[in-house]
Protein backbone atom coordinates (compact mmCIF):
# COMPACT_ATOMS: atom_id res chain seq x y z
CA UNK A 1 0.00 0.00 0.00
CA UNK A 2 1.95 3.13 -0.94
CA UNK A 3 0.57 6.62 0.35
CA UNK A 4 2.31 8.71 -2.33
CA UNK A 5 -0.45 9.87 -4.42
CA UNK A 6 -0.52 8.26 -8.22
CA UNK A 7 -0.53 11.61 -9.84
CA UNK A 8 1.55 14.77 -9.20
CA UNK A 9 -0.69 17.01 -7.46
CA UNK A 10 -0.58 20.29 -5.11
CA UNK A 11 -3.33 20.24 -2.93
CA UNK A 12 -4.52 23.97 -2.92
CA UNK A 13 -6.58 24.04 0.09
CA UNK A 14 -5.41 24.25 4.09
CA UNK A 15 -3.45 21.06 4.74
CA UNK A 16 -5.45 18.39 6.02
CA UNK A 17 -5.71 16.76 9.58
CA UNK A 18 -4.92 12.99 9.12
CA UNK A 19 -5.96 10.80 11.79
CA UNK A 20 -6.22 7.47 10.11
CA UNK A 21 -2.65 7.00 9.72
CA UNK A 22 0.14 5.57 11.89
CA UNK A 23 3.08 3.52 11.31
CA UNK A 24 1.72 1.45 13.74
CA UNK A 25 -1.09 0.25 12.06
CA UNK A 26 1.51 -1.46 9.39
CA UNK A 27 3.46 -3.04 12.67
CA UNK A 28 2.86 -7.02 12.54
CA UNK A 29 3.77 -8.40 15.76
CA UNK A 30 6.44 -10.74 14.70
CA UNK A 31 8.01 -14.06 16.29
CA UNK A 32 11.87 -12.58 17.71
CA UNK A 33 14.31 -13.29 14.92
CA UNK A 34 17.91 -12.27 14.30
CA UNK A 35 19.11 -10.08 12.22
CA UNK A 36 22.30 -11.76 10.42
CA UNK A 37 25.22 -9.64 8.84
CA UNK A 38 28.68 -10.20 7.71
CA UNK A 39 30.95 -7.97 9.45
CA UNK A 40 34.38 -7.47 10.20
CA UNK A 41 35.66 -7.55 14.03
CA UNK A 42 38.12 -4.94 15.79
CA UNK A 43 41.02 -6.96 14.22
CA UNK A 44 39.55 -6.75 10.45
CA UNK A 45 38.43 -10.42 10.22
CA UNK A 46 35.44 -11.40 9.02
CA UNK A 47 32.75 -12.29 11.40
CA UNK A 48 28.93 -13.02 11.32
CA UNK A 49 27.17 -10.51 13.30
CA UNK A 50 23.58 -11.97 14.96
CA UNK A 51 21.88 -9.89 17.04
CA UNK A 52 18.20 -10.57 18.39
CA UNK A 53 15.92 -8.23 17.83
CA UNK A 54 15.34 -6.67 21.42
CA UNK A 55 12.10 -5.00 21.33
CA UNK A 56 10.23 -6.57 19.15
CA UNK A 57 6.95 -3.74 17.86
CA UNK A 58 3.73 -5.30 19.41
CA UNK A 59 1.53 -2.24 19.97
CA UNK A 60 2.28 1.31 20.64
CA UNK A 61 2.70 0.76 24.62
CA UNK A 62 6.39 0.23 24.93
CA UNK A 63 7.60 1.60 28.43
CA UNK A 64 11.73 2.36 26.90
CA UNK A 65 13.92 0.48 30.24
CA UNK A 66 15.57 3.98 30.99
CA UNK A 67 12.90 6.30 30.69
CA UNK A 68 11.87 7.82 33.88
CA UNK A 69 8.63 7.79 33.42
CA UNK A 70 6.37 6.55 30.79
CA UNK A 71 5.77 10.01 29.49
CA UNK A 72 6.86 10.52 25.56
CA UNK A 73 8.09 13.60 26.50
CA UNK A 74 12.15 14.55 26.98
CA UNK A 75 13.53 17.65 28.52
CA UNK A 76 14.46 19.35 25.40
CA UNK A 77 17.45 20.75 27.31
CA UNK A 78 18.75 17.88 27.53
CA UNK A 79 22.05 17.65 25.17
CA UNK A 80 22.91 13.87 25.48
CA UNK A 81 21.04 10.40 25.71
CA UNK A 82 22.33 8.97 28.45
CA UNK A 83 21.93 5.12 27.72
CA UNK A 84 24.32 5.44 25.15
CA UNK A 85 27.27 2.73 25.15
CA UNK A 86 30.73 4.08 26.46
CA UNK A 87 33.24 4.00 24.59
CA UNK A 88 35.44 1.17 25.17
CA UNK A 89 38.32 1.44 27.30
CA UNK A 90 41.46 1.42 25.75
CA UNK A 91 40.36 3.33 22.68
CA UNK A 92 41.53 6.93 24.71
CA UNK A 93 45.11 6.55 23.50
CA UNK A 94 46.05 9.59 22.07
CA UNK A 95 47.63 12.48 23.48
CA UNK A 96 47.47 14.47 20.33
CA UNK A 97 46.08 18.25 20.97
CA UNK A 98 42.73 19.00 20.49
CA UNK A 99 42.30 20.96 17.09
CA UNK A 100 40.25 23.80 17.22
CA UNK A 101 36.48 23.01 16.83
CA UNK A 102 33.86 24.80 14.94
CA UNK A 103 30.87 25.90 16.94
CA UNK A 104 28.90 22.84 16.34
CA UNK A 105 27.27 21.42 19.15
CA UNK A 106 24.61 23.94 19.78
CA UNK A 107 24.04 24.96 23.06
CA UNK A 108 20.15 24.45 23.16
CA UNK A 109 18.96 22.22 20.91
CA UNK A 110 15.69 22.33 19.12
CA UNK A 111 12.87 21.70 21.23
CA UNK A 112 11.35 18.17 20.82
CA UNK A 113 8.94 17.50 19.33
CA UNK A 114 6.99 15.12 21.47
CA UNK A 115 5.52 11.48 20.56
CA UNK A 116 1.94 12.24 19.16
CA UNK A 117 0.19 9.36 20.78
CA UNK A 118 -2.66 9.48 22.21
CA UNK A 119 -4.32 7.03 25.31
CA UNK A 120 -6.07 4.10 22.00
CA UNK A 121 -2.51 4.21 20.92
CA UNK A 122 -3.71 7.04 17.40
CA UNK A 123 -0.76 8.81 16.07
CA UNK A 124 -2.72 12.53 16.33
CA UNK A 125 -1.12 15.92 15.08
CA UNK A 126 0.09 14.53 11.78
CA UNK A 127 -0.72 16.99 9.13
CA UNK A 128 -0.77 15.65 5.45
CA UNK A 129 -0.06 17.93 2.61
CA UNK A 130 0.56 16.79 -0.90
CA UNK A 131 3.08 18.48 -2.59
CA UNK A 132 5.46 18.12 -5.89
CA UNK A 133 8.79 17.42 -5.56
CA UNK A 134 10.94 20.30 -7.29
CA UNK A 135 13.33 19.93 -10.38
CA UNK A 136 16.40 18.99 -9.60
CA UNK A 137 17.07 15.04 -9.39
CA UNK A 138 16.70 13.43 -13.34
CA UNK A 139 13.39 12.26 -12.14
CA UNK A 140 10.55 14.55 -10.49
CA UNK A 141 8.47 12.64 -8.09
CA UNK A 142 5.33 13.55 -5.30
CA UNK A 143 6.35 12.89 -2.05
CA UNK A 144 3.88 12.67 0.86
CA UNK A 145 5.02 14.82 3.48
CA UNK A 146 4.05 15.44 7.49
CA UNK A 147 4.88 17.17 10.43
CA UNK A 148 5.97 15.73 13.27
CA UNK A 149 6.50 18.52 15.46
CA UNK A 150 8.06 21.13 13.28
CA UNK A 151 10.38 18.51 11.58
CA UNK A 152 9.04 17.78 7.44
CA UNK A 153 8.88 14.35 7.27
CA UNK A 154 9.26 13.18 3.07
CA UNK A 155 7.89 9.88 2.86
CA UNK A 156 9.51 7.90 0.38
CA UNK A 157 6.78 5.11 0.83
CA UNK A 158 4.71 5.18 4.05
CA UNK A 159 4.20 0.80 3.48
CA UNK A 160 8.08 0.35 3.93
CA UNK A 161 8.46 2.80 7.37
CA UNK A 162 10.96 4.51 4.76
CA UNK A 163 11.63 8.07 5.17
CA UNK A 164 13.86 11.71 4.90
CA UNK A 165 13.97 14.63 6.70
CA UNK A 166 16.68 17.43 7.38
CA UNK A 167 18.58 16.60 10.21
CA UNK A 168 21.96 18.71 9.89
CA UNK A 169 22.52 22.48 8.55
CA UNK A 170 25.26 22.91 5.89
CA UNK A 171 27.29 24.25 8.50
CA UNK A 172 27.23 21.11 10.15
CA UNK A 173 27.63 18.88 7.50
CA UNK A 174 30.70 20.53 6.32
CA UNK A 175 32.13 20.64 10.13
CA UNK A 176 31.44 16.79 9.93
CA UNK A 177 33.38 16.22 6.98
CA UNK A 178 36.62 18.60 7.94
CA UNK A 179 36.41 16.63 12.10
CA UNK A 180 36.63 13.45 9.69
CA UNK A 181 39.55 14.44 7.34
CA UNK A 182 41.36 15.97 9.57
CA UNK A 183 41.17 12.86 11.88
CA UNK A 184 42.01 10.47 9.22
CA UNK A 185 45.15 12.74 8.29
CA UNK A 186 46.76 12.83 11.58
CA UNK A 187 46.04 8.59 11.37
CA UNK A 188 48.05 8.63 8.84
CA UNK A 189 50.84 10.80 10.21
CA UNK A 190 50.73 8.89 13.67
CA UNK A 191 53.55 6.64 15.06
CA UNK A 192 52.36 3.33 15.88
CA UNK A 193 51.53 1.64 18.74
CA UNK A 194 49.45 5.04 19.51
CA UNK A 195 48.30 5.25 15.87
CA UNK A 196 44.64 6.39 15.95
CA UNK A 197 43.05 4.49 13.04
CA UNK A 198 41.95 6.73 9.64
CA UNK A 199 39.79 5.20 6.83
CA UNK A 200 39.48 1.53 7.14
CA UNK A 201 37.41 -1.74 6.01
CA UNK A 202 35.16 -2.38 8.78
CA UNK A 203 32.09 -3.95 7.18
CA UNK A 204 32.03 -6.33 4.08
CA UNK A 205 30.39 -4.09 1.54
CA UNK A 206 32.31 -1.00 2.62
CA UNK A 207 35.73 -0.07 2.51
CA UNK A 208 36.08 3.61 3.70
CA UNK A 209 34.75 3.71 7.25
CA UNK A 210 35.42 5.60 10.38
CA UNK A 211 33.60 5.11 13.77
CA UNK A 212 31.75 8.52 14.84
CA UNK A 213 33.89 7.72 18.25
CA UNK A 214 37.37 7.48 17.34
CA UNK A 215 36.72 11.53 16.54
CA UNK A 216 36.15 11.48 20.27
CA UNK A 217 39.36 9.05 21.13
CA UNK A 218 41.42 11.30 18.93
CA UNK A 219 40.56 14.63 20.27
CA UNK A 220 40.74 13.37 24.03
CA UNK A 221 38.39 15.67 25.12
CA UNK A 222 36.47 16.15 21.93
CA UNK A 223 32.64 16.49 21.21
CA UNK A 224 30.60 13.48 21.85
CA UNK A 225 29.15 13.28 18.47
CA UNK A 226 27.69 9.80 18.73
CA UNK A 227 25.39 11.17 21.33
CA UNK A 228 24.88 14.60 19.62
CA UNK A 229 23.94 12.33 16.33
CA UNK A 230 21.42 10.22 17.83
CA UNK A 231 19.51 12.61 19.84
CA UNK A 232 19.04 13.96 16.40
CA UNK A 233 18.13 11.53 14.28
CA UNK A 234 16.45 9.26 17.07
CA UNK A 235 13.92 12.00 18.44
CA UNK A 236 12.11 12.24 15.12
CA UNK A 237 12.59 7.97 14.32
CA UNK A 238 11.13 7.30 17.56
CA UNK A 239 8.32 9.50 17.14
CA UNK A 240 7.79 8.74 13.59
CA UNK A 241 7.83 4.92 14.79
CA UNK A 242 6.07 5.15 17.45
CA UNK A 243 8.81 4.36 20.47
CA UNK A 244 10.64 6.08 22.66
CA UNK A 245 14.04 7.49 21.11
CA UNK A 246 15.87 6.04 24.68
CA UNK A 247 15.47 2.58 23.46
CA UNK A 248 16.92 3.06 19.52
CA UNK A 249 20.66 2.57 20.31
CA UNK A 250 23.79 2.42 18.02
CA UNK A 251 24.21 -1.46 16.89
CA UNK A 252 27.92 -1.91 18.24
CA UNK A 253 30.73 0.74 18.98
CA UNK A 254 31.53 1.58 15.41
CA UNK A 255 28.23 3.26 14.82
CA UNK A 256 27.44 5.62 13.64
CA UNK A 257 30.02 5.76 11.54
CA UNK A 258 31.40 7.79 8.47
CA UNK A 259 31.28 6.16 4.62
CA UNK A 260 33.57 7.44 1.91
CA UNK A 261 33.02 7.59 -1.23
CA UNK A 262 35.45 8.32 -3.90
CA UNK A 263 37.01 8.30 -7.12
CA UNK A 264 39.92 10.39 -6.38
CA UNK A 265 42.19 7.33 -4.68
CA UNK A 266 44.13 4.43 -6.06
CA UNK A 267 41.76 1.70 -5.92
CA UNK A 268 38.37 4.10 -5.46
CA UNK A 269 35.78 3.03 -3.53
CA UNK A 270 31.93 3.86 -5.45
CA UNK A 271 29.51 2.47 -4.12
CA UNK A 272 27.76 -0.40 -2.06
CA UNK A 273 26.30 -3.74 -3.69
CA UNK A 274 23.09 -4.59 -3.02
CA UNK A 275 22.48 -5.94 0.70
CA UNK A 276 20.31 -5.55 3.83
CA UNK A 277 21.82 -4.11 7.04
CA UNK A 278 20.29 -6.48 9.27
CA UNK A 279 19.84 -4.08 12.31
CA UNK A 280 16.19 -2.94 13.26
CA UNK A 281 16.56 0.35 11.33
CA UNK A 282 19.01 2.65 9.75
CA UNK A 283 20.06 6.04 8.96
CA UNK A 284 22.24 7.69 6.49
CA UNK A 285 22.72 11.31 6.75
CA UNK A 286 23.91 13.05 3.47
CA UNK A 287 27.16 15.05 4.50
CA UNK A 288 27.91 16.32 0.80
CA UNK A 289 26.61 18.54 -1.47
CA UNK A 290 24.58 16.87 -4.36
CA UNK A 291 27.14 19.21 -6.28
CA UNK A 292 29.95 17.51 -4.86
CA UNK A 293 29.88 13.99 -6.56
CA UNK A 294 28.38 12.42 -9.94
CA UNK A 295 25.84 9.28 -9.48
CA UNK A 296 25.79 8.12 -6.36
CA UNK A 297 22.75 7.77 -4.30
CA UNK A 298 20.45 5.34 -2.02
CA UNK A 299 18.83 2.78 -4.35
CA UNK A 300 16.18 0.37 -2.20
CA UNK A 301 15.37 -2.42 -4.39
CA UNK A 302 11.74 -2.96 -3.52
CA UNK A 303 10.70 1.03 -4.73
CA UNK A 304 12.57 0.76 -7.45
CA UNK A 305 13.56 4.35 -6.59
CA UNK A 306 17.31 5.94 -5.73
CA UNK A 307 17.25 8.17 -3.17
CA UNK A 308 19.38 11.65 -3.53
CA UNK A 309 19.10 13.20 -0.75
CA UNK A 310 20.52 17.05 -0.18
CA UNK A 311 23.03 17.80 1.99
CA UNK A 312 21.88 17.16 5.82
CA UNK A 313 19.14 15.37 4.98
CA UNK A 314 18.55 11.34 6.47
CA UNK A 315 17.45 8.75 4.87
CA UNK A 316 15.75 6.02 7.37
CA UNK A 317 14.78 2.83 6.73
CA UNK A 318 13.99 -0.65 8.23
CA UNK A 319 17.36 -3.01 8.49
CA UNK A 320 15.28 -5.87 6.72
CA UNK A 321 15.01 -3.59 3.47
CA UNK A 322 17.50 -4.49 0.50
CA UNK A 323 19.33 -1.31 -0.66
CA UNK A 324 22.80 0.10 -2.61
CA UNK A 325 24.80 2.38 -2.67
CA UNK A 326 25.10 3.47 -6.23
CA UNK A 327 28.13 4.08 -8.08
CA UNK A 328 29.69 7.51 -7.69
CA UNK A 329 30.97 8.64 -11.21
CA UNK A 330 33.13 11.39 -10.17
CA UNK A 331 33.72 13.37 -6.84
CA UNK A 332 33.22 12.30 -3.09
CA UNK A 333 30.26 11.16 -0.94
CA UNK A 334 30.49 11.57 2.16
CA UNK A 335 27.82 9.70 4.79
CA UNK A 336 27.15 9.38 8.45
CA UNK A 337 25.29 5.85 8.40
CA UNK A 338 24.13 4.16 11.70
CA UNK A 339 22.76 0.83 12.36
CA UNK A 340 20.13 0.60 14.86
CA UNK A 341 18.35 -1.68 17.03
CA UNK A 342 16.67 -1.91 19.99
CA UNK A 343 12.90 -1.44 18.73
CA UNK A 344 12.00 -3.45 15.41
CA UNK A 345 9.41 -1.95 13.48
CA UNK A 346 8.33 -4.97 12.38
CA UNK A 347 8.56 -4.39 8.24
CA UNK A 348 10.15 -6.83 6.41
CA UNK A 349 11.12 -6.50 2.62
CA UNK A 350 7.91 -7.17 0.22
CA UNK A 351 10.04 -7.36 -2.73
CA UNK A 352 12.01 -10.81 -3.64
CA UNK A 353 13.71 -13.71 -1.51
CA UNK A 354 16.40 -11.82 0.46
CA UNK A 355 20.27 -12.87 -1.46
CA UNK A 356 18.65 -12.32 -4.80
CA UNK A 357 21.02 -9.13 -5.75
CA UNK A 358 18.58 -7.63 -8.69
CA UNK A 359 19.82 -5.45 -11.13
CA UNK A 360 19.21 -1.64 -10.91
CA UNK A 361 16.86 0.19 -12.70
CA UNK A 362 14.08 2.91 -11.57
CA UNK A 363 13.83 6.72 -10.96
CA UNK A 364 16.46 8.72 -8.69
CA UNK A 365 14.30 10.94 -6.67
CA UNK A 366 14.91 14.25 -4.80
CA UNK A 367 12.72 15.70 -1.80
CA UNK A 368 12.96 19.32 -0.97
CA UNK A 369 12.00 21.62 1.38
O1 LIG B 1 25.63 4.68 0.07
C1 LIG B 1 24.50 4.58 0.50
O2 LIG B 1 23.63 5.41 0.23
C2 LIG B 1 24.10 3.38 1.34
C3 LIG B 1 25.15 2.89 2.30
C4 LIG B 1 24.74 1.63 2.95
O3 LIG B 1 23.77 1.05 2.60
C5 LIG B 1 25.51 1.04 4.06
O4 LIG B 1 26.57 1.54 4.40
O5 LIG B 1 25.05 0.04 4.63
FE1 LIG C 1 23.19 -0.48 4.01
Amino acid sequence: MSMLPSSPTLSGGAPSMRTSWSPLRMVKSRKAKKGKRLDKDNEGKDVIVEEPVKVAATGPSISPPESPSSSLSIDSNSTSISSFSPMPVGILTSNLPAPSMPPLLPSNLPPLPNCPMDPDGEMTGFVEITIPAIAGGPTISPASMRMIGNTKIFEVDASVGCFVFQALTPDECDALIRIAEDHAQKAEQADKPMAIKGWRKLYTYTSMDLPVQDIRSSMCNGPDLKSWLMEKICKVAGAYYGCHPNVLKPRTWKEPHFLKYTTDCETPHCGVEMHYDGCNLSYSVMLSRISEYTGGGTYIRCLKKTIKLSQGQVLIHPGELFHKGVDITDGTRYLVVCFVDGFDPGIPDPSSAKGAHDAFEGNTVRYFD
